[in-house]
Parts: structure tokens; C-alpha cells; sequence
């Protein structure tokens, strides 16, 4: 039993940090059957541990031996003084023992099953999770990659909206750096867009259909994500890049992860390809992770990209490596990235400005500078922090 609780934990765990990367490489719907099989294997474990052996409550099983002990002291005398026979005396006890056991057995059960109750309720509550609905007649995607926010608004609960009545396009095959202060909503906007989570108003569109409009599969397969924050599964590092294209050949594999730099760490490690990078990736450093999932993305090339660009996960030795993988995967694609680099952010057709989540400049690096606004001071700030001269 334990054994299972432990396994299905893992899994547990596993499935719930890794809810990005799964959507974005299209492990949805049915693909969580394994999750679902091992929850339903482990609630039948907990059944099973609770009516066998969790113990019961201390107190109740001390009154339980408190009535034997009465009975005991109440029957001996009856014995000693020939009221009733030796036998019977002994008989009385037994079956009274036997009483007892039983009465704490059930006991036992009661209090296994009350401890149990919550984690039993969390399960049900992961098993009963409402998925984002999806369309009956799912919308195709046009070939025109266009990403286009009319009026989108958003809160994670109804009282604090986190994104509010933004409206931008990203069109096909252009760059959008989404700058801002921290807390802003630039990484709820990535999610809205991946469809983590729907709009409360106004819409999302991804190549001319409302994102609500297409399956998620369709959409999934559509866009590669490069994450702040990658998650690695519990794996070699070979099969954590093959779930970007599970149908890539080890030659595409291998191009992948040259351009993402990332033979340049399994040189270093003795297991090489080989090397399992611990459960969520942590063996590796934040730079390297994140060279993984470029290579993912690499390996996926799908026309869209949202990138969520590291603030601090890449040293400053490994940023060139990064640069040039990030070169490669945003070439020809329609490309939206929350930015931090000022010269990823230069480098981008449009700036989006936002501000407590809502766009407050959009246009080009020179148009912003101009309008001396927002972005002229968020840009003057960052360029005088990383002792940048601005012409
Ligand atoms: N899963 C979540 N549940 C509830 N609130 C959240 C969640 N994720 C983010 N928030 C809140 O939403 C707001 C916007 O967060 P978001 O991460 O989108 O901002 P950001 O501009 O990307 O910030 P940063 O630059 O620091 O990464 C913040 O107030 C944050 O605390």
C-alpha cells in the first residue's frame, strides 16, 4: 500500500508540475489515462490499507480495555466466592475479549477512514476537474498564422482581473516582445493564448478562429512553447527532447539539440544521452534546462512560438549559446515573447507596453522611444542598469 501511495504521489506530482509542457506538446485527453489508471489503483490501495490495517483511536481502544478490566474485576469475585464455576467464569472473559476486539476493529476503520477522507477528497477532486470545453465541430486552422487579442480580459479568481480588455495582433510570421513590470500579467497573456486557461470576455484568435473554437490537439500541435520555468520529466535527457516530435528520427534529434547547444552538456556528462535528470529536471541548471526545451521546440518546429525568455536561468557564458537556438526556433515563425533582453526586445516588429494588465503603448522599439512614454522609461532604466548606451 504504501508502495502505491508512493507511486501514484510521483505520479501525482509529476503530472501536476509538468501541466504545461504536457498541453503543449499534446498530451491532453486521453493521454492522461495512466494518471487516471493510477489515481483509481491507489484509491482502491487506500481502501483496501484502511479496512485492514490503520489503527484506530488511542482513546477509544483504552475504554474498550477499561470495560474488559471492569468485567474481568466484576466476574472473579462472582468466581472466588462459588457463585458461578471456574468454567463459566473463564468462558464470560473470552467471549466478552472477543467482544471487544471486534468493537475496536471497527473502530479502527472509522478512524483510518476520517484520516483518509481528505486525501481521498483531493483525489476525486484532480478525478472531477472540469476540462475547458471543447468544440463539437472543431474550427481548422487557416495557414495564416496570425495571433489576434480583441478586448481579452482575465482574472484567476472573479475579483482580481489580471488581464484587462487588451487588444493586439501579432501577424504571421512577425516578432511581439510583451514588456513590462513584474506582476503585469506578460506570462498570463503566453498561458491565455496556449489556452491554459479561457478569457472571462472578449476573444483570442489563432489563425482566423477563436482559440475556444479549435481542438486543443489542433491548437497544441500549432504552437511550441519555451518556457521560464521548463519542466523536465524524470527521464534521460535524449527522451526529454524527443517529446517535442515523438515521430523525429535520431539525426533530427540530434540537429536539434546541436543548434540548441545542448551536446555541449552531455559531452560533459559521463552517463551522456543517457543521463536521467532527476525528477522536474533538478540535476541540471536552469540555463541547461532551458536549452532542453529550446531543443524541444527546435525538434517541434511548429509555425507559432511563445516564449516566456528566462530572466536569470541562463549564465552569461551560456547566453550567446541561447541566443542563436532562440535564432533558429523564431526564424520565418510568428513569434510572441515576454522579453527581458534589450536586444531581444529591439529586435522584435512591435512592443506591446503593459501595465497592471492592460496595454498601454504598442508600436516599434523607435516608434515607443519617440511617444517617451512607458517603454521610453522602463527602456532608459534597463539600458542604464546593464550600462547599455542608448543612440
Ligand atoms: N496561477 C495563478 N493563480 C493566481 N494568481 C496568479 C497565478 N499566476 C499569476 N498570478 C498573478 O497574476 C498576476 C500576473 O502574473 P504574471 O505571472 O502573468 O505576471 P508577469 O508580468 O509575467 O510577472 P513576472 O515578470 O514577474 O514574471 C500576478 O499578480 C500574479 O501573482
Amino acid at each position: 500500500m504504501d508502495r502505491a501511495a508512493a507511486a501514484a504521489n510521483a505520479r501525482i506530482i509529476e503530472y501536476v508540475q509538468a501541466q504545461p509542457v504536457l498541453r503543449a506538446y499534446g498530451y491532453v485527453g486521453d493521454a492522461n489515462q495512466s494518471l487516471q489508471k493510477v489515481l483509481l489503483q491507489q484509491r482502491h490501495a487506500s481502501n483496501r490499507h484502511l479496512k485492514s490495517t490503520i489503527p484506530g483511536s488511542i482513546i477509544f481502544r483504552i475504554a474498550v480495555q477499561l470495560v474488559l478490566l471492569l468485567v474481568v474485576i466484576a466476574i472473579v469475585p462472582l468466581a472466588l466466592g462459588a457463585q458461578i464455576s471456574p468454567a463459566t467464569a473463564i468462558a464470560l472473559i473470552a467471549v466478552v475479549a472477543q467482544f471487544t476486539s471486534s468493537v475496536s476493529t471497527v473502530a479502527d476503520l472509522g478512524g483510518g477512514i476520517r484520516m483518509a477522507r481528505s486525501s481521498l477528497r483531493k483525489i476525486a477532486d484532480i478525478l472531477n476537474a472540469k476540462p475547458l470545453p471543447v468544440p463539437d465541430k472543431p474550427a481548422r486552422p487557416s495557414s495564416q498564422y496570425e495571433v489576434r487579442l480583441e478586448g481579452a480580459s482575465f482574472g484567476y479568481d472573479s475579483h482580481s482581473p489580471v488581464i484587462q480588455n487588451v487588444s493586439f495582433s501579432v501577424p504571421s510570421k512577425t516578432t511581439v516582445a510583451i514588456v513590462g513590470p513584474s506582476g503585469s500579467g506578460k506570462s498570463t497573456l503566453i498561458k491565455l493564448i496556449a489556452r491554459f486557461y479561457d478569457v472571462d470576455s472578449g476573444r483570442i484568435d489563432f489563425a482566423d478562429s477563436d482559440i475556444r473554437e479549435l481542438a486543443t490537439e489542433d491548437l497544441m500541435q500549432h504552437i511550441s512553447l519555451v518556457f521560464q520555468d521548463v519542466y523536465l520529466f524524470d527521464d534521460t535527457i535524449w527522451e526529454n527532447i524527443r517529446i517535442g516530435n515523438e515521430q523525429a528520427t535520431d539525426e533530427q534529434v540530434l540537429r536539434a539539440s546541436r543548434i540548441a547547444q545542448v551536446e555541449e552538456i552531455i559531452r560533459r556528462l559521463p552517463a551522456g544521452w543517457d543521463t536521467n535528470v532527476g525528477e522536474g529536471g533538478h540535476s541540471l541548471s536552469g540555463g541547461e534546462r532551458q536549452r532542453i526545451s529550446i531543443a524541444r521546440a527546435i525538434l517541434k518546429n511548429a509555425p507559432v512560438i511563445l516564449l516566456d525568455e528566462a530572466t536569470s536561468a541562463i549564465d552569461p557564458e551560456n547566453e550567446a549559446a541561447f541566443l542563436e537556438g532562440l535564432a533558429e526556433v523564431t526564424t520565418d515563425k510568428t513569434v510572441l515573447m515576454v522579453a527581458h533582453r534589450l536586444s531581444t526586445i529591439q529586435g522584435a516588429d512591435q512592443i506591446v507596453f503593459l501595465r497592471e494588465g492592460t496595454v498601454t503603448e504598442i508600436g516599434s522599439h523607435d516608434e515607443l522611444l519617440k511617444l517617451n512614454g512607458d517603454y521610453a522609461a522602463f527602456w532608459r532604466e534597463r539600458a542604464k542598469a546593464s550600462s547599455w548606451s542608448i543612440t
